[in-house]
């Protein structure tokens, strides 16, 4: 069974939600990234979303797009990537997806992408800006290599929901609100019916993603979902760590600590 399978599985015997922090590879440098995933994952994170960073990520808000870019100065490959999860592969089982747009991954080549990401230990795979109606070729070469695809349904989705979900395995990455990534206020009260007409549809696990940024917000959507998905307001505790030429890497890994650990603390209560 794919881990991120066993991962919601063993969740909800435990009566328990996932928290899914996303994390953009290589921001500021590969080694911090791996220390990150490593103690996020300790700290509470049951599945973690890795970005690969692009320079056209039209998907996302200031935050991710400045760590994309701190990232592609860095230097960060997709071949250092995959070497990168190699190594995490080496240290942890919890389970890895990697959060790619599709240019990377065209350029590669899908098959390639897919072998690659299969050796180095991904269990899924998040493409944004390909649509189910044009994912059936990489949707089977992911699958050859047993990785899942993972779809995403925004509030815009209604008559697409069943085609989405039938192309579906692993979960659902639900998409809070319309526009880009980027924490933001509101209380995520809307959610209910939304999940309620993708359930309807499905038993898969229901991943809530966008704007999440406090442990309240967390508790909220963890009541409707099966999953909580953070990605910019952890970014924004690297990113207060980071001024023009100097990086705290401790108090950048301390700060996303208690920040995970506190928002799977009120998800739990
Ligand atoms: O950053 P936010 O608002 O917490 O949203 C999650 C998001 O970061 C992550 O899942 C993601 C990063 N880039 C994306 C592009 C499209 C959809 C989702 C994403």
């Amino acid at each position: 069974m794919n881990r991120i399978d066993q991962t919601f599985k063993k969740l909800a015997s435990q009566n328990k939600k996932a928290l899914i922090p996303y994390v953009s590879v290589g921001d500021p440098n590969l080694e911090f990234t791996e220390r990150l995933v490593l103690k996020l994952a300790e700290e509470g994170a049951d599945l973690i979303e890795l970005g690969i960073p692009y320079s056209d990520p039209v998907a996302d808000g200031p935050t991710i797009q400045k760590a994309s870019a701190r990232a592609l100065s860095g230097g960060v490959t997709l071949e250092k990537i995959f070497s990168l999860i190699l190594r995490l592969r080496e240290k942890t089982q919890i389970p890895l997806i990697i959060m790619s747009y599709f240019n990377p991954i065209y350029v590669k080549g899908m098959e390639n992408f897919t072998k690659k990401a299969s050796a180095s230990g991904i269990d899924g795979i998040i493409i944004p800006d390909l649509p189910v109606e044009e994912a059936g070729i990489f949707n089977e070469l992911a699958k050859e290599q047993g990785i899942y695809l993972i779809n995403l349904i925004a509030p815009t989705s209604n008559k697409r929901i069943k085609k989405i979900v039938q192309n579906s395995k692993g979960f659902i990455y639900c998409v809070s609100s319309l526009g880009v990534t980027g924490a933001r206020a509101g209380n995520f009260n809307n959610l209910e019916t939304f999940l309620q007409n993708i359930r309807a549809e499905t038993d898969l696990p229901l991943a809530v993603g966008f704007g999440v940024s406090t442990s309240e917000q967390a508790k909220n959507i963890a009541q409707y979902a099966e999953g909580v998905i953070i990605g910019s307001a952890l970014i924004n505790q690297i990113e207060k760590n980071i001024d023009q030429n100097y990086f705290n890497q401790e108090k950048a890994l301390s700060d996303a600590s208690s920040f995970i650990r506190d928002l799977k603390g009120a998800m739990s209560i």
